[in-house]
């Protein structure tokens, strides 16, 4: 699948990336259950001039997990250490980042389910008791020396909530579960990101990307920077409709967002398999691709989006699958649910 709608960071422009990226918890656009309840929790510690209860944001890649995390940070006025699960190896790796924590400070461990058992371990002491047993030396002679630590606040960010532990999950004083965003949501992400940009755009021209995000604030802003390209090459700078449109099929993604492979997926299935049931192997093979990108990359979105369901038997196209390629679906076709959430 092309970059383009990907939800992963990959090599955005770096500097508009981060000028867009809110710094508040005002100018966090929508989820407003997620920030209500932030919001209760952070005030409330500041209140008693103590760090909140652990966080742990869960979700989908792009919708704001290390936005929030430094948001949590700049509203309490304090630091923020940054590291992430795959990174800590070793116990003693965290036991010196935890150790050099000032009192109140952040911690944001990013893909917090990839921590090493170890380390995870010796968080759980961290988190509950602020103190962790450092082990020095090997064999008998081996004695654990215990270390204070400062009161501080784990941010810990997942894209996969269900692989992490009980035990780890437990810790967590206050879980925020992000969805996917509605057209009307990244609409206003998109006004507000043009005007840090500087980039002229028109309501029609902001709903035209929002519709094509795949529900994700990082798609619609990488998007929104490809029609600005094509906006000021091709047409007077503004990002209108029609330039939208025009940009868009340049960069090959569709009214629903699917790109080039994801709409290869669901034309084999419906044309050299009559819309299934197929097998995922087949499915790849007839796509030219590996099993794992179908399944991990195309699939997630085609579902969704309710253009393509997983059954028993393999998989189906849906309804809405057969009218998106502008074809007539069978009867006794399968429903797809339109943008179900799935949260
Ligand atoms: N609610 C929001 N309002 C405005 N912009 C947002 C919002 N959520 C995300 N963004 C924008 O989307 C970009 C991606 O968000 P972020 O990096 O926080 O996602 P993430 O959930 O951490 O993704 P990953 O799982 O890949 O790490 C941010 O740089 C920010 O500009
Ligand atoms: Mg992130």
């Amino acid at each position: 699948m092309s970059d383009l709608v990907s939800a992963d960071a990959g090599d955005d422009d770096l500097d508009e990336e981060v000028s867009v990226r809110p710094r508040r918890l005002a100018d966090f656009i929508a989820q407003h259950r997620v920030r209500d309840q932030l919001e209760l929790l952070l005030k409330g510690a500041m209140g008693r001039g103590a760090p909140p209860d652990h966080i742990l944001l869960s979700g989908p890649p792009g919708l704001g997990k290390t936005t929030l995390a430094n948001i949590v940070a700049a509203e309490l006025g304090t630091s923020i250490r940054t590291t992430s699960g795959p990174v800590i190896e070793r116990s003693g790796d965290l036991a010196a980042i935890l150790t050099s924590l000032g009192a109140g400070d952040v911690l944001f461990i990013d893909e917090i389910h990839r921590i090493a058992k170890p380390a995870e371990e010796l968080l759980y002491s961290a988190m509950e008791d602020f103190r962790v047993d450092v082990v020095v030396g090997k064999g008998p002679g081996a004695t654990a020396i215990p270390l204070d630590v400062e009161p501080f606040t784990l941010v810990g960010a997942t894209t996969r909530a269900g692989l992490l532990s009980g035990p780890m999950r437990d810790r967590f004083g206050f879980v925020a579960h992000l969805d996917f965003y509605s057209p009307a949501d990244l609409d206003a992400l998109l006004h507000r990101s043009a005007r840090i940009l500087g980039v002229p755009i028109t309501a029609e021209g902001a709903a035209e990307i929002a519709g094509r995000s795949r529900g994700t604030p990082r798609i619609a802003n990488r998007l929104l920077r490809r029609v600005r390209d094509y906006a000021e090459v091709r047409a007077d700078g503004v990002v209108t409709e029609s330039t939208a449109r025009a940009a868009l099929k340049v960069y090959d993604v569709d009214e629903l967002g699917l790109d080039r492979l994801d709409r290869a997926v669901l034309r084999a299935l419906i044309e050299s398999f009559r819309g299934g049931p197929v097998g995922l192997s087949t499915l790849a093979v007839a796509v030219g691709e590996q099993s794992d990108t179908v399944e991990e990359v195309c699939e997630p979105f085609l579902v969704r989006a309710g253009l393509l369901a997983r059954t028993p038997r393999g998989r189906v196209a849906t309804e809405a699958g057969w009218v998106h390629l502008g074809k007539t679906p069978p009867s006794g076709v399968i429903q797809g649910d339109l943008f179900a959430r799935d949260a």
